[in-house]
């Protein structure tokens, strides 16, 4: 494929490293790593690698608090299921009102189920009011879910101090840490979170693994119940290709840490620079000053997230919109209602995310382009004229 793909934070290109990693393990290497023989060995010794890599990964004290999973959805669920059976006494779950859908659609249905869910607040700038939080964790609270970044706008939520919190309270703290593992450091030992959610395609690994952290002593009931694999924590054989290819992502992760932090935030920040110069009426969406280093989302007043995604898709740069209706409603995304962003501007997000493959001359194309694209759609907008807004296109913000 060519093109300009900054729209890394819905996936990544497997790395052609991770990929040669795997290909034994479909082909020479193909044991079943519960079989006694030297073919299931050999692909045992791989999986313990690759749970030492993770665990270097995630500053985790053991490998056994690696759990491999099928994806960060299955993480996510397995988190929090498993702390309600394991506090059958607490009834209460707190989350946020910016998770992913696999946090928000789990805690809808476990509310049908009797569980009360508190979804806490955030601000225009995506941030958590940490008195509401103090307030919210009474000795009810089974599980408090957070995540470490926001995958729209990148914005980082305080999770360590949050956990810190949710310990004292007899909580148990999970967090859904999808977007922020392999770009910012981490050193979970050090740390009171119980449960951590990993993706492998978030991170140049195929899609389809993940991981669950458990750190040791943390109470657990499986989703998945069958053999002993994952020392019986979850069941069923293990997608051992996928899990070594994982691996092998973890460490390039670790060693492109400090590119991630400073180049590939270079270029973000030359991109959303370059873009804020050339047209009037953008601003960035979350917290700027403290957020994941290769996301941008931007808000482009008055004209429609699909249709700039559209026009870019013409001149070969993905990206991805705040706006999709991913309920079919056509309504903004929930992350840009809950900061309470103007209508007018949450339909004309997008999310650029870079990686440590985007260049330099990218982004020197896309800040070329995007000026062009929204001047030309600005055009035909109702809400503009000439050189600025109409007086009706300021509607109320959210309430
Ligand atoms: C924050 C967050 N959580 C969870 C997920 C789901 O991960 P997976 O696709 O591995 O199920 C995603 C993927 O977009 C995500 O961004």
């Amino acid at each position: 494929m060519t093109g300009i793909y900054f729209d890394n934070n819905a996936t990544t290109r497997v790395d052609p490293v991770v990929v040669e990693a795997m290909l034994p393990y479909f082909t020479e290497q193909f044991g079943n790593p519960s079989s006694m023989h030297s073919f299931g060995n050999k692909v045992g010794l791989a999986i313990k690698k690759a749970r030492m890599q993770v665990q270097e990964l995630l500053g985790a004290e053991h490998d056994s608090e690696i759990i491999f999973t099928s994806c960060g959805t299955e993480s996510d669920s397995t988190a929090i299921l498993s702390a309600l059976k394991a506090q059958p006494e607490r009834k209460e779950i707190i989350t946020t009102t910016v998770e992913h859908p696999a946090i928000l659609t789990l805690c809808a249905y476990l509310e049908k189920e009797g569980y009360k869910v508190h979804y806490l607040k955030v601000d225009g700038k995506g941030r958590l009011d940490l008195d509401e939080y103090r307030r919210r964790l009474t000795d009810q609270v089974a599980v408090v879910s957070a995540m470490w970044a926001n995958n729209e706008t990148g914005t980082f939520f305080p999770v360590v101090e949050m956990a810190e919190l949710a310990n004292a309270a007899g909580a148990m703290f999970h967090t859904d840490a999808v977007q922020a593992v392999g770009k910012v450091p981490l050193n979970l030992k050090d740390t009171k979170i119980d449960m951590l959610s990993v993706s492998g395609h978030k991170l140049h690994a195929p899609k389809g693994i993940g991981v669950l952290y458990l750190k040791r002593g943390t109470r657990f009931r499986p989703l998945l119940r069958g053999g002993h694999q994952e020392r019986g924590r979850r069941a069923g054989t293990e997608n051992t290709t996928s899990i070594v290819g994982l691996g092998k992502a973890a460490e390039m992760a670790m060693e492109a840490m400090a590119y991630e932090n400073t180049e590939v935030k270079r270029l973000r920040d030359k991109l959303e620079a370059g873009i804020l110069a050339k047209v009037p009426r953008s601003f960035v969406t979350g917290n700027p000053d403290d957020r994941l280093p290769n996301t941008s989302n931007i808000a482009f007043e008055f004209i429609e997230g699909e249709a700039i995604l559209l026009l870019l898709n013409k001149f070969g740069i993905a990206a991805s919109s705040g706006s999709a209706c991913t309920s079919g409603s056509l309504e903004p995304s929930h992350v840009m209602r809950a900061m309470g962003i103007p209508y007018t501007a949450a339909h004309g997000t997008v999310r650029f995310s870079l990686s440590r493959y985007s260049t330099e001359a990218e982004v020197d194309r896309v800040i070329a382009v995007v000026p062009e694209i929204i001047a030309q759609l600005r055009k035909l907008s109702p809400y503009w004229d000439g050189d600025g807004p109409k007086e009706e296109a300021f509607a109320p913000t959210y309430a």
